[in-house]
């Protein structure tokens, strides 16, 4: 490799490391004077040497050129939806948990009374987007569309600054597809709608549409600017790499891959009754939380025994939405649709 090449190769890992520290991290170790520096020193070689640019460079988060349209990408996994149970108030402020008992039995019965091993996790009310890695570099992602074909949103989910353009760790699986949610904080929602209004614009009416709407974006220079962040919550294929028996493996493998997860606001527990005690904290905590969720996932832990549950229609029999009741009696909860 001539030095001009090394050069290049050796300021993208520098700055996909930097830039890792300061979103994924949370710690950055460099000023940002020095990552703009860098950053600058990368954009000048990369313009004077275009062939030498790399698919993991982190001068491709700004955005190029915006498209005409996006093109389609078939799911190879169908990207699925979730069953709801809702947990109703009495008239006296108790909360009827009877769906989620009810779930809890079909599962035991599903597994001939083998009491599982359930995780509990925040369901991101944002987009979900399915990202595919070929050798550790992300070359495709794609939103869940109908489930079985979405759009190819991979430039401008290049801009999401959480989202790995390489994946960490060694042992890089051949080929390793992660779903999740893109999704707004609130705050930067606060932010984005006063820039809106600030210019005449429309406002966003609420995260969610400002997370799709940024992301569903054809100017990958605007969804630059939009602070988009991202939670994975499954692994719909892979080649090579770790594999894991569990859902909270998946998760914690994920986390060495270089992703974001939702430290704290998931668990791992052992019976129904732990899960409702967690639901009912994650309930309390919703308020404060940096990112709006509209209820929690609860998911049979082991792979093996998920395989054994199956779908009821391509939609889990080991995985239920637990939405949270309606903050406000005016807050239309919308149809859930079971997309197929
Ligand atoms: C459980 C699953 C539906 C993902 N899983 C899948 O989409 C999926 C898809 C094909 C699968 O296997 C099949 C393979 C071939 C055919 C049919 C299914 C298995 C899982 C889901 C959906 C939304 C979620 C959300 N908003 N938040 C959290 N926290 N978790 C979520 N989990």
């Amino acid at each position: 490799m001539n030095d001009t090449a090394a050069k290049i190769r050796e300021l993208t890992d520098l700055l996909n490391r930097y830039g890792y520290e300061y979103y994924t991290l949370d710690a950055p170790s460099v000023p940002d004077a020095e990552y703009d520096r860098l950053f600058h020193e990368l954009e000048a070689l990369e313009a004077a040497h275009p062939a030498l640019k790399l698919p993991d460079s982190p001068t491709l988060r700004v955005g190029g050129a915006p498209l005409s349209a996006f093109a389609q990408v078939r799911h190879e996994v169908p990207m699925l939806s979730l069953s709801n149970a809702f947990s109703p108030q009495d008239e006296s402020g108790a909360f009827d948990h009877a769906e989620m008992t009810a779930f809890d039995e079909r599962v035991r019965g599903g597994l001939g009374g083998k009491p599982p091993q359930y995780v509990i996790e925040p369901k991101f009310d944002g987009l979900a987007v399915s990202l595919l890695y070929r050798d550790g570099v992300l070359v495709q992602a794609a939103t869940r569309g109908d489930g079985s074909s979405g759009e190819d949103v991979t430039q401008n989910i290049r801009t999401v600054s959480d989202i790995p353009l390489r994946l960490r760790g060694g042992d890089t699986p051949a080929l390793i597809e992660i779903r999740g949610e893109v999704l707004m904080f609130k705050a930067d929602f606060a932010a984005l709608n006063l820039r809106q209004e600030e210019n005449g614009r429309k406002p966003f009416a609420n995260p969610r549409n400002a997370a799709a709407g940024s992301l569903r974006q054809l100017d990958p220079r605007i969804t630059a600017q939009r602070k988009l962040h991202f939670f994975p919550y499954s692994i719909a294929r892979q080649e090579g790499g770790f594999s894991a028996g569990t859902h909270m493996q998946e998760l914690d493998y994920c986390g060495r891959l270089g992703f974001a997860l939702p430290e704290g606001n998931c668990g791992c527990f052992g019976s129904m009754a732990e899960i409702l005690a967690f639901y009912e904290q994650m309930r309390q905590k919703r308020p404060a939380l940096p990112y709006e969720i509209d209820g929690m996932v609860v998911k049979v832990n082991s792979l093996a025994q998920q395989h054994e549950l199956g779908f009821i229609s391509r939609a889990p029999r080991w995985a239920v939405a637990h939405k949270f009741p309606a903050e406000e009696a005016l807050t239309v909860v919308e149809a859930i649709d079971v997309q197929i």
